[in-house]
Protein backbone atom coordinates (compact mmCIF):
# COMPACT_ATOMS: atom_id res chain seq x y z
CA UNK A 1 0.00 0.00 0.00
CA UNK A 2 1.26 3.73 -0.84
CA UNK A 3 1.49 5.38 1.89
CA UNK A 4 2.52 9.47 1.64
CA UNK A 5 3.80 11.77 4.25
CA UNK A 6 4.82 14.69 5.21
CA UNK A 7 8.56 14.83 4.56
CA UNK A 8 11.45 14.84 3.88
CA UNK A 9 12.64 11.71 6.07
CA UNK A 10 12.38 11.74 9.85
CA UNK A 11 9.22 14.16 10.70
CA UNK A 12 6.80 13.36 13.09
CA UNK A 13 4.64 12.65 10.26
CA UNK A 14 6.81 9.84 9.20
CA UNK A 15 7.02 8.54 12.76
CA UNK A 16 3.55 7.99 12.76
CA UNK A 17 3.50 6.92 9.29
CA UNK A 18 5.41 4.09 9.80
CA UNK A 19 3.51 2.95 12.85
CA UNK A 20 0.88 2.82 10.63
CA UNK A 21 2.17 1.72 7.22
CA UNK A 22 3.41 -1.26 5.26
CA UNK A 23 7.14 0.45 4.12
CA UNK A 24 5.96 1.68 0.98
CA UNK A 25 6.24 4.82 2.59
CA UNK A 26 6.58 8.17 0.11
CA UNK A 27 6.61 11.96 0.84
CA UNK A 28 4.91 15.55 0.45
CA UNK A 29 6.16 18.65 1.61
CA UNK A 30 2.68 20.38 2.24
CA UNK A 31 -0.32 18.69 3.99
CA UNK A 32 -2.58 20.05 1.34
CA UNK A 33 -0.60 17.58 -1.83
CA UNK A 34 -0.35 14.80 0.64
CA UNK A 35 -4.44 14.82 0.65
CA UNK A 36 -4.89 15.78 -2.41
CA UNK A 37 -2.52 12.91 -3.29
CA UNK A 38 -4.72 10.62 -2.08
CA UNK A 39 -7.41 12.30 -3.05
CA UNK A 40 -6.54 11.55 -6.72
CA UNK A 41 -5.75 7.90 -6.23
CA UNK A 42 -1.86 8.81 -6.26
CA UNK A 43 -1.49 6.96 -2.92
CA UNK A 44 -3.55 4.63 -1.09
CA UNK A 45 -3.12 6.70 2.16
CA UNK A 46 -1.80 9.86 3.60
CA UNK A 47 -0.91 10.75 7.50
CA UNK A 48 -1.22 14.61 8.15
CA UNK A 49 -0.79 16.22 12.13
CA UNK A 50 -4.19 17.39 12.63
CA UNK A 51 -4.27 18.74 16.36
CA UNK A 52 -1.50 19.23 18.87
CA UNK A 53 -1.89 19.69 22.68
CA UNK A 54 -0.06 22.87 22.99
CA UNK A 55 -1.05 24.44 19.71
CA UNK A 56 -4.27 23.49 18.50
CA UNK A 57 -5.60 22.70 15.36
CA UNK A 58 -3.00 22.39 11.96
CA UNK A 59 -5.61 24.87 9.97
CA UNK A 60 -4.17 23.51 6.79
CA UNK A 61 -5.62 20.04 7.54
CA UNK A 62 -9.16 21.30 8.61
CA UNK A 63 -8.65 23.25 4.84
CA UNK A 64 -7.95 20.31 2.87
CA UNK A 65 -10.09 18.28 4.73
CA UNK A 66 -12.96 20.64 3.75
CA UNK A 67 -11.46 21.42 0.30
CA UNK A 68 -11.24 17.48 -1.21
CA UNK A 69 -13.11 14.14 -1.51
CA UNK A 70 -11.38 12.35 1.39
CA UNK A 71 -11.97 9.67 4.08
CA UNK A 72 -10.66 9.46 7.36
CA UNK A 73 -10.14 6.00 8.28
CA UNK A 74 -7.98 5.83 11.37
CA UNK A 75 -6.40 8.29 14.17
CA UNK A 76 -3.07 7.90 15.60
CA UNK A 77 -2.02 10.30 18.66
CA UNK A 78 1.78 10.23 19.78
CA UNK A 79 3.94 11.99 22.53
CA UNK A 80 6.27 14.65 21.13
CA UNK A 81 9.51 15.42 22.76
CA UNK A 82 11.58 18.21 20.45
CA UNK A 83 15.06 18.70 20.47
CA UNK A 84 17.51 21.29 19.68
CA UNK A 85 19.78 20.72 16.71
CA UNK A 86 22.99 22.10 15.61
CA UNK A 87 26.36 21.78 14.75
CA UNK A 88 27.56 23.93 17.18
CA UNK A 89 25.98 26.36 19.69
CA UNK A 90 27.16 29.49 17.49
CA UNK A 91 23.65 29.40 15.44
CA UNK A 92 21.60 32.20 14.76
CA UNK A 93 18.28 31.25 13.55
CA UNK A 94 16.45 28.45 14.01
CA UNK A 95 14.21 26.77 11.20
CA UNK A 96 11.61 24.43 12.35
CA UNK A 97 7.82 23.63 11.36
CA UNK A 98 5.69 26.56 12.45
CA UNK A 99 3.90 24.34 14.79
CA UNK A 100 7.23 22.78 16.48
CA UNK A 101 8.56 26.77 16.97
CA UNK A 102 5.10 27.31 18.68
CA UNK A 103 5.18 24.71 21.46
CA UNK A 104 8.65 25.53 22.13
CA UNK A 105 8.31 28.99 22.24
CA UNK A 106 8.86 29.71 26.12
CA UNK A 107 12.06 27.62 26.00
CA UNK A 108 13.53 29.64 22.95
CA UNK A 109 12.45 32.77 24.43
CA UNK A 110 14.12 32.08 27.81
CA UNK A 111 17.42 30.62 26.50
CA UNK A 112 17.66 31.76 22.67
CA UNK A 113 15.90 35.47 22.81
CA UNK A 114 18.55 36.65 20.11
CA UNK A 115 17.86 34.06 17.55
CA UNK A 116 15.95 34.65 14.14
CA UNK A 117 13.28 31.60 14.01
CA UNK A 118 12.26 30.66 10.54
CA UNK A 119 8.85 28.25 9.49
CA UNK A 120 9.68 25.77 6.87
CA UNK A 121 7.52 22.81 5.73
CA UNK A 122 8.35 20.54 8.31
CA UNK A 123 10.61 19.67 11.24
CA UNK A 124 12.82 17.29 9.25
CA UNK A 125 13.33 20.43 6.35
CA UNK A 126 14.77 22.31 9.31
CA UNK A 127 17.15 20.39 10.42
CA UNK A 128 17.96 19.76 6.85
CA UNK A 129 18.92 23.41 6.80
CA UNK A 130 20.98 23.33 9.91
CA UNK A 131 23.12 19.98 8.64
CA UNK A 132 23.37 22.48 5.69
CA UNK A 133 24.49 25.38 7.43
CA UNK A 134 26.49 26.18 10.89
CA UNK A 135 24.42 29.23 11.54
CA UNK A 136 20.93 27.25 11.59
CA UNK A 137 19.56 25.40 14.39
CA UNK A 138 16.48 22.73 13.61
CA UNK A 139 13.83 21.80 16.21
CA UNK A 140 12.81 18.09 15.37
CA UNK A 141 12.78 14.66 17.22
CA UNK A 142 16.00 13.81 18.61
CA UNK A 143 17.31 10.48 16.26
CA UNK A 144 17.57 13.39 13.51
CA UNK A 145 21.40 13.79 15.13
CA UNK A 146 24.10 12.36 13.06
CA UNK A 147 27.92 12.87 12.75
CA UNK A 148 27.23 16.73 11.67
CA UNK A 149 24.13 17.74 13.82
CA UNK A 150 24.21 16.85 18.07
CA UNK A 151 21.25 17.14 20.25
CA UNK A 152 21.75 20.98 21.83
CA UNK A 153 19.10 20.04 24.66
CA UNK A 154 16.22 17.55 24.81
CA UNK A 155 12.74 17.87 25.72
CA UNK A 156 12.39 21.79 24.88
CA UNK A 157 9.07 21.43 24.50
CA UNK A 158 6.75 23.77 27.07
CA UNK A 159 5.46 21.44 28.35
CA UNK A 160 5.95 17.56 29.22
CA UNK A 161 2.07 16.55 27.86
CA UNK A 162 3.01 17.49 23.84
CA UNK A 163 0.84 15.44 21.69
CA UNK A 164 -0.41 15.36 18.07
CA UNK A 165 -3.15 13.78 16.82
CA UNK A 166 -2.75 12.68 12.94
CA UNK A 167 -5.22 11.22 10.55
CA UNK A 168 -4.89 8.43 8.35
CA UNK A 169 -6.68 9.58 5.30
CA UNK A 170 -7.93 7.21 2.19
CA UNK A 171 -10.44 7.18 -0.96
CA UNK A 172 -13.93 7.95 -0.15
CA UNK A 173 -14.73 4.65 -1.22
CA UNK A 174 -12.86 3.65 1.97
CA UNK A 175 -15.10 5.51 4.05
CA UNK A 176 -15.77 3.50 7.27
CA UNK A 177 -18.91 3.22 9.26
CA UNK A 178 -17.04 1.01 12.32
CA UNK A 179 -15.25 2.64 15.30
CA UNK A 180 -16.23 4.65 18.03
CA UNK A 181 -14.87 8.24 16.78
CA UNK A 182 -16.64 9.81 13.72
CA UNK A 183 -15.11 13.30 12.09
CA UNK A 184 -18.13 15.17 10.33
CA UNK A 185 -17.23 18.27 8.44
CA UNK A 186 -20.87 20.97 8.13
CA UNK A 187 -21.32 24.29 6.37
CA UNK A 188 -24.52 25.34 6.99
CA UNK A 189 -24.06 28.72 4.79
CA UNK A 190 -26.14 30.36 7.18
CA UNK A 191 -25.59 32.80 9.81
CA UNK A 192 -28.66 33.41 12.81
CA UNK A 193 -28.71 33.98 16.29
CA UNK A 194 -28.60 30.41 17.76
CA UNK A 195 -27.45 28.85 14.85
CA UNK A 196 -24.49 27.13 16.48
CA UNK A 197 -26.58 26.22 19.62
CA UNK A 198 -28.86 24.24 16.91
CA UNK A 199 -26.23 22.63 15.06
CA UNK A 200 -25.16 20.98 18.39
CA UNK A 201 -28.42 19.99 19.78
CA UNK A 202 -28.99 16.60 17.45
CA UNK A 203 -25.90 15.70 19.05
CA UNK A 204 -26.62 16.81 23.13
CA UNK A 205 -30.21 14.88 22.54
CA UNK A 206 -28.64 11.69 22.17
CA UNK A 207 -26.05 11.73 24.69
CA UNK A 208 -23.11 12.00 21.69
CA UNK A 209 -19.96 13.69 23.41
CA UNK A 210 -18.46 16.17 21.42
CA UNK A 211 -14.21 15.95 21.45
CA UNK A 212 -13.05 18.78 19.07
CA UNK A 213 -15.30 21.88 17.45
CA UNK A 214 -13.19 24.25 15.49
CA UNK A 215 -15.00 26.75 13.03
CA UNK A 216 -12.88 27.84 10.03
CA UNK A 217 -13.97 30.63 7.55
CA UNK A 218 -15.40 28.95 4.46
CA UNK A 219 -13.69 31.17 2.40
CA UNK A 220 -17.25 32.78 0.65
CA UNK A 221 -17.29 35.94 2.98
CA UNK A 222 -15.84 37.33 6.10
CA UNK A 223 -18.06 35.81 9.02
CA UNK A 224 -18.82 32.65 7.30
CA UNK A 225 -18.01 29.55 8.65
CA UNK A 226 -17.92 25.81 8.20
CA UNK A 227 -17.53 23.50 11.46
CA UNK A 228 -15.68 20.49 11.94
CA UNK A 229 -16.79 18.15 15.10
CA UNK A 230 -15.59 15.01 16.60
CA UNK A 231 -18.03 13.27 18.39
CA UNK A 232 -17.45 9.87 20.30
CA UNK A 233 -20.29 7.76 18.37
CA UNK A 234 -19.55 5.52 15.15
CA UNK A 235 -21.74 5.87 11.95
CA UNK A 236 -22.94 2.34 12.59
CA UNK A 237 -25.01 3.51 15.24
CA UNK A 238 -28.36 4.64 14.71
CA UNK A 239 -27.98 7.63 16.91
CA UNK A 240 -25.56 9.01 14.97
CA UNK A 241 -27.18 8.58 11.27
CA UNK A 242 -30.35 10.33 13.29
CA UNK A 243 -27.97 13.05 14.50
CA UNK A 244 -27.05 13.49 10.75
CA UNK A 245 -30.84 13.72 9.20
CA UNK A 246 -31.49 16.54 11.97
CA UNK A 247 -27.92 18.22 10.92
CA UNK A 248 -28.82 17.92 7.24
CA UNK A 249 -31.59 19.43 7.64
CA UNK A 250 -30.33 22.09 9.52
CA UNK A 251 -27.95 22.76 6.76
CA UNK A 252 -30.52 22.68 3.72
CA UNK A 253 -28.08 25.39 2.50
CA UNK A 254 -25.25 23.65 2.87
CA UNK A 255 -23.73 20.44 3.20
CA UNK A 256 -22.76 17.64 5.97
CA UNK A 257 -19.89 15.51 5.16
CA UNK A 258 -19.46 12.69 7.30
CA UNK A 259 -15.54 12.05 6.96
CA UNK A 260 -15.69 8.87 8.69
CA UNK A 261 -15.16 6.40 11.58
CA UNK A 262 -12.08 5.04 13.48
CA UNK A 263 -10.41 4.18 16.55
CA UNK A 264 -8.14 5.64 18.31
CA UNK A 265 -4.76 4.09 18.51
CA UNK A 266 -2.10 5.67 20.66
CA UNK A 267 1.69 4.64 19.59
CA UNK A 268 5.54 5.93 20.91
O1 LIG B 1 7.10 18.79 10.81
C1 LIG B 1 6.85 17.66 11.27
O2 LIG B 1 7.68 16.90 11.75
C2 LIG B 1 5.45 17.22 11.29
O3 LIG B 1 5.17 16.08 11.12
C3 LIG B 1 4.44 18.27 11.70
C4 LIG B 1 4.51 18.39 13.19
C5 LIG B 1 5.24 19.41 13.75
C6 LIG B 1 5.33 19.51 15.13
C7 LIG B 1 4.70 18.57 15.94
C8 LIG B 1 3.98 17.55 15.36
C9 LIG B 1 3.88 17.45 13.97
Amino acid sequence: MKTVTLGPEGTYSHRAADAVADGDIHFRESVYDIVDGVASDEFDRGVVPIENSIEGSVTETLDALADLEIAVVREVVTPIRHALLAQNDDFETVASHSQALAQCREYLEETHPDVDLEAVASTARGVERAREDASIAGIGHPDNADETLSVLAEDIQDRNSNATRFFVVASPAERSEAGGKTTLVVYPSENYPGLLLELLQPFAERDINLTRLESRPSGERLGDYMFHIDVTAGLYEDRMQDAIADLEALAANGWVRPLGSYDVEHVV
